[in-house]
């Protein structure tokens, strides 16, 4: 089958009627899964649309740059747009909708009302992006609504959203399940993003030193032994500019104590030249 492109609400509608969302669902299986993506598709968002496919009929996948969760001095305006070599990979994953609305379609010129996200929007990459999950959990709940899924999916590599869309999620009883989809690196460790499209050659070499601080920082056993290797590895590469390092609790994103025992996260945000990266790893402690 094709893949529908709806472009604004009207679109969106007429997508869900002729894909028969809304009526009976086949037995065990979902309706409808939506993948929220900014473009720039790459193998990690292949893989969370493959694991959408699993949870249910049909697969929308989003594509919007979210002017709302950027800051000023961000990079929003250079954001990578490929809407016409994501539209291949979506047919290539058997997509059966893109939704792809302008911002002008998105936010009334006016617009009120948005979401908050707490106190547990302001820490970690809430502290260095202030408003950013603001911004974030305001296109999800949007997305949500127009798209009606029954079922979400999100990366564990923006541990933080996934970890504050499942609160949305429960603190304002929104009828949708939310699934996390494991983090997808390269061979040498670097995990996908796109933003990886902004690195040279030497930056990506330099960039490694993320996910290598995260695995030798797994490979301890006590909160102040993670951090303080993974610290260690981070400081012998000086050409990476550490925003935060951070251990902290996976459902509230606290920073865990010494005492601490059952699942952690180990966070890092670098600057590597003008290219700002997140990646993250779980730890059983
Ligand atoms: N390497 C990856 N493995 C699995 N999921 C991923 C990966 N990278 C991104 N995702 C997920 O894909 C979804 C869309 O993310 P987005 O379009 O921002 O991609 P991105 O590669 O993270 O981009 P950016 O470089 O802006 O961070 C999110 O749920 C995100 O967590
Ligand atoms: C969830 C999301 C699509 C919202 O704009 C974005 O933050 C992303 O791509 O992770
Ligand atoms: N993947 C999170 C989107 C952002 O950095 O704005």
């Amino acid at each position: 089958m094709d893949v529908i492109v709806a472009g604004d609400r009207a679109e969106l509608a007429e997508a869900r009627r002729a894909l028969g969302i809304g009526g009976p669902a086949s037995p065990g299986k979902a309706a409808l899964a939506l993948v929220p993506t900014m473009g720039a598709l790459h193998e990690g968002h292949r893989s969370l649309m493959r694991l959408a496919g699993e949870h249910a009929e049909h697969v929308a996948v989003s594509i919007f740059v979210n002017p709302l969760q950027f800051g000023p001095g961000e990079d929003f305006s250079r954001y990578p747009r490929t809407f016409d070599d994501d539209l291949e990979v979506c047919a290539a994953e058997g997509v059966s909708m893109v939704f792809a609305p302008a911002a002008e379609d998105m936010y009334l010129p006016d617009r009120q009302v948005g979401v908050s996200a707490g106190k547990m929007g302001a820490v970690v990459e809430g502290a260095f992006r202030p408003g950013h999950l603001d911004g974030v959990l305001t296109v999800v709940l949007k997305l949500f609504n127009l798209v009606r899924p029954d079922v979400a999916v999100f990366g564990q590599k923006d541990a933080q959203q996934l970890a504050m869309i499942r609160r949305m999620v429960a603190d304002l009883d929104l009828p949708i399940s939310v699934v996390g989809a494991p983090t997808i690196r390269e061979a040498d460790g670097l995990a996908l993003s796109s933003r990886n499209r902004y690195l040279s050659p030497q930056d990506r070499q330099a960039a490694l030193a993320l996910s290598r601080a995260l695995f030798a920082g797994a490979g301890q056993r006590t909160p102040g032994e993670i951090r303080r290797v993974a610290r260690a590895v981070l400081a012998e590469e000086p050409s990476v500019a550490v925003d935060y390092l951070v251990l902290v609790d996976p459902a509230t994103f606290a920073e865990v104590g010494e005492g601490h025992t059952g699942e952690a996260i180990l966070a890092v945000a670098a600057r590597v030249g003008s290219t700002r990266l997140i990646d993250n790893v779980t730890i059983g402690l």
